[in-house]
Formats: C-alpha cells, structure tokens, sequence
C-alpha cells in the first residue's frame, strides 16, 4: 500500500439504527474505494440520544448530537464522523471540517399513520406527534384544527409511541424511514409547500479533523457537488438567521436546470406568524444565496419573529 492511500479508518458513529445505518452505508463505500483498507465503527452515545424526556430545543439543540463524536475526533479514536446533515450544528469550531456531503435522499417529511392516509384527511383534534418546531409551526398553520404535541427518540421509538396509540399521526423525516427499510410506513410524502424541509435533511455528511487534509483527499471521492451545494445553501440561511438557537426555520435548495432554487421560512411555533422567501441562483454562489435568502426573509418581517422567540 502506498502513503495516498489510507491503511485504516475509524467511523465514529451515534448507535441509533439510523446512524448505525449510515456509517455502515459510508463504511461499504469507503471499502468499496480502498479495498486494502480496515475500515472500523466507533460506535457512541450521545447526551442528545440519553435525554429523552425534554424537546431538544430546551436542552441545547443540535450540538448534543456531534460532541461525543468529536471528541473521539481530536483524542484520535476516530478519523471521520459520519452525521444526518439536518443534525449538524450550523457553525463548527474551527478543528473541524465537513468534507463530503453524500447524495440525496428523498429530502421530504412523511406522514405516517394507520387510522388515516394524509393529513387533508385529518379531522378537527385529531392528534398528530412531531419532534421539531419546525414541523409543529408548519402543521398549524396549515392546518390550525389539529392537535400538535412533541414527540421525541429515535425513529423506533417512535414508531412505537404511534403503535401504541399515543398519536393519530406522525410526521418523520422520509429518509429516515426509507434507509431503514420501513418506507412502507409512509402514507403519504408532505409537498415541501406542506412542509418544508430543515436545513440539510436527507443528506449524509461527513466531519474530519481541519488539521487532517489527507483525510479530506481520501474522502473527496463520497462528495456529491449539487447536493452539497444545496446544504450550503440551506445551512447558510439557517446560520444567519438562527445562529446556534432552536427556533422554527426550514430552508430546502432543489437543482432546477443547473440552478439552485432556494426557499425558506421562519416562524412562531405557533404557526400564527411566518415569513417566506425564495430565491434562485448559480451553485458557486450558494453561500452567498442563502445570506441572500436570510435577507429575504427579514423583509418578510424574520427579525421580528426572532425577536419574539426571545
Ligand atoms: N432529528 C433526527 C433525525 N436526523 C436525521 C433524520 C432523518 C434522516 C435525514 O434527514 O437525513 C432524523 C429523523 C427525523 O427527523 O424524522
């Protein structure tokens, strides 16, 4: 083996079946490209898997999911972390590098439920689980006659809580449900105009050490250039306007012939205030569309919504 190829790699990875999932889906790639290679899972918990009792906005957001994983990244346990792209925190310290953003998946939310098969079909108080404010803001203002209540764990625990009867519905990301062969849960696939994805949804990535180019290099290879281009765009939306703090925001970016087509909102979890936006534009400048987007959004009346969310 010659020094630009790697010897072993270790993927520290969440032990939830879905981040088990997606670091074995990374593992099979990364031996698939160097076939000499042992390439190894670490497998940890994390303080966002351990604390299940409290919406994650209250106890500290998407950070609880990393930390673990990049500690075992600067003590050297590790050479790469694989993460759900939505699970990210918008702005890494400076150690740490996202590298490569894998393809998409169907980056939408789902219904799912047994008692009915969308939620047009939905009567007055009905109850539907939801573990984001993103999700719950959506749902009321779409649909203002439904009962939204939190709903947390993994995707199993979940599925659970709607087979014990907890809920009428609930709605999950679909990439979730379909990289873990239940996409025959899916009653129906919400229309982003229903509810629109958070920030990198349906998109894998992977963090390496900034201090670690030849990982970088061997990694290049995973990297899918539009669907990365479209999470900066998302995640740059998301950095201006939510900074580190939970609040309702989506920002999905679709290719339209060769251009990025950005939409996104912020809201009052109640649903009784939103602003929208959209915006196209080149793929070299996403970063710079999405700041274009935040300032959009502030047009539409943003910085006052912030403001109320404290
Ligand atoms: N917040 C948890 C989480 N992180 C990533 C996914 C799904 C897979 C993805 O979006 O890549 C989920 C489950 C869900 O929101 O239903």
């Amino acid at each position: 083996m010659n020094a630009t190829s790697p010897e072993r790699i270790v993927i520290a990875t969440r032990e939830s079946r879905l981040a088990l999932w997606q670091a074995e889906h990374v593992r099979g790639l990364l031996q698939q490209l160097y076939p000499a290679c042992s390439v190894e899972l670490l497998g940890m918990t994390t303080r966002g898997d351990q604390i299940l009792d409290r919406p994650l906005a209250k106890v500290g957001g998407k950070g609880l999911f990393v930390k673990e994983l990049e500690t075992a990244l600067l003590d050297r346990r590790a050479d790469l972390a694989v993460h759900s792209m939505k699970d990210v925190p918008m702005q890494l310290a400076p150690e740490f590098a996202l590298v490569a953003t894998g393809p998409r998946e169907v980056p939408l939310d789902a219904f799912v439920s047994s008692r009915y098969a969308s939620l047009d079909d939905m009567p007055p108080g009905a109850v539907v689980g939801t573990s984001s404010l993103r999700r719950e803001s959506q749902l009321h203002a779409n649909y203002p006659y439904l009962a939204v209540t939190s709903l947390r764990g993994n995707l199993d625990t979940r599925l659970r809580k709607l087979d014990e009867g907890q809920y009428d519905a609930i709605i999950l990301a679909a990439a979730g449900l379909t990289r873990l062969g239940l996409g025959e849960r899916i009653r129906a696939v919400l229309p982003a105009e229903a509810s629109l994805p958070a920030a990198g949804q349906g998109a894998l990535g992977i963090e390496v050490l900034s201090s670690r180019p030849e990982m970088a290099q061997w990694l290049a290879p995973l990297d899918d250039a539009a669907t990365a281009a479209c999470v900066r765009a998302e995640r740059a939306v998301s950095r201006a306007l939510a900074g580190s703090c939970e609040v309702p925001l989506g920002a999905y970016a679709e290719m339209r012939g060769g251009r990025i087509f950005l939409r996104g909102f912020v809201a009052l979890p109640d649903g009784s205030r939103i602003a929208r936006a959209e915006l196209t534009g080149a793929p070299a400048e996403a970063e710079a569309l999405g700041l274009k987007l935040a300032e959009a959004l502030r047009a539409q009346g943003a910085d006052e919504i912030l403001a109320a969310l404290g």
